[in-house]
């Protein structure tokens, strides 16, 4: 084995630094079936994230999604693509450098540097571990950008980390946060970006908090990540003191034919409008940026479920992205984990 080391290192060279890995989850390189063929190949192999036994799963992947979905997939990317790029991508980019520019003022320019790391695709955490050892950073503070937990994000993040500095010969200190619903800061920020939009567009008569979904699988073997999603909204709810009979929590995105965590949000927005219900607003406080998933499912494709179901009025309430309030959570979070 020829483990990676720093041969350059000077031992009275400068400092060693401590530095900041932001992770999500990826995305794909172009809005093309090629480009959407690898990303959801090196997605969807992933253990973590596909719980089914291996050769049966593979079976699956090749023959019934990967020469399907590749296809539909990027007509719905192109539909949300931007002159930056897809947006989960540009908003990151974007956290990173706000966040970036906080820490500079704090410590000192580039005392503290900040690298994106995507799960699946670019770039990669491979790149993104060997550009802050480079800086001199050896001790590396992780912030997975899932609030709430859960093994197929989370978990797999940690994962391919662990996986990448088994090359290492001088492997760095790593903190590793590894969840933030229950933070003030968070449940805060969240709570701000509601306010804004009572305060701008009065109060609805539902509020969806809608969050990606898993397998109902995954709950029953002990992954709690459902719990946390029911918290964050239970948290949120109490510091706004809105009406409990309000709000509903959903969870959108569901892919195969198993059972996933319920209520769904399309079947849920449906009901609601059946029932007479005319002005909802969504918000997806399990995304920490805009994405295909929130920017296509929920603006475009639920709104049209909500509307054709006999509702008139339907909001979305953007994920947190670059907003201050969210690189002000960050900076805490950072610097209650990592100074
Ligand atoms: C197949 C199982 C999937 C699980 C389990 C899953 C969990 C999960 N995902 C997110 C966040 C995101 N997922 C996104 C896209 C996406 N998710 C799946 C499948 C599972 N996700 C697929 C196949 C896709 C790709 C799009 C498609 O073909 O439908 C995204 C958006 C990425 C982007 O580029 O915009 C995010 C973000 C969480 C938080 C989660 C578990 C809690
Ligand atoms: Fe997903
Ligand atoms: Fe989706």
């Amino acid at each position: 084995m020829n483990f990676q080391g720093q041969t350059e290192y000077k031992h009275k060279g400068p400092k060693p630094k401590k530095g900041i890995l932001l992770v999500n989850l990826g995305t794909p390189d172009a809005p093309e079936p090629r480009a959407l063929r690898r990303y959801l190949k090196e997605f969807l192999s992933d253990h973590r994230v596909v719980e089914i036994p291996r050769f049966l799963w593979l079976m699956i992947l090749y023959l019934f999604i990967l020469p399907f979905r590749p296809k539909s997939s990027a007509k719905l990317y192109a539909s949300v693509w931007t002159k930056e790029g897809s947006p989960l991508l540009a908003i990151t980019k974007r956290q990173r450098s706000a966040l970036q520019q906080q820490l500079d003022a704090d410590y000192g320019e580039a005392e503290l540097p900040v690298v994106i790391g995507m799960r699946y695709g670019n770039p990669s955490i491979r790149s993104a571990l060997k550009s802050l050892v480079d800086k001199n950073v050896h001790d590396i503070t992780i912030l997975p950008l899932y609030p709430q937990y859960c093994a197929a994000t989370t978990g797999s993040t940690f994962d391919s980390i662990a996986k990448e500095l088994q090359n290492y010969r001088w492997v760095p200190s790593i903190r590793f946060i590894n969840g933030y619903h229950q933070t003030p800061e968070y449940i805060n920020a969240i709570s701000q970006s509601i306010t804004g939009y009572i305060q701008q567009s009065g109060m609805p008569e539902r509020f969806i908090f809608s969050y990606h979904g898993t397998p109902q699988r995954y709950l029953e073997q002990g992954d709690p990540y459902y719990c946390f999603c029911i918290q964050t909204t239970r948290l949120v709810v109490e510091a706004l003191g809105l009406d409990s009979e309000q709000i509903i929590s959903s969870f959108q995105s569901r892919f195969g034919k198993a059972a996933w965590l319920q209520p769904y949000t399309d079947v849920a927005l449906k009901s609601i409008a059946e029932e007479g219900v005319k002005r909802v607003a969504v918000i997806c406080p399990g995304f920490s940026s805009d994405c295909l998933e929130t920017i296509e499912e929920i603006e475009v494709e639920n709104r049209a479920y909500f509307i054709d179901a006999g509702g008139e009025s339907y909001d979305y309430i953007p994920c947190l992205n670059d907003s201050q309030d969210h690189i002000d959570m960050m900076v805490q979070l950072i610097k209650k984990n990592s100074m």
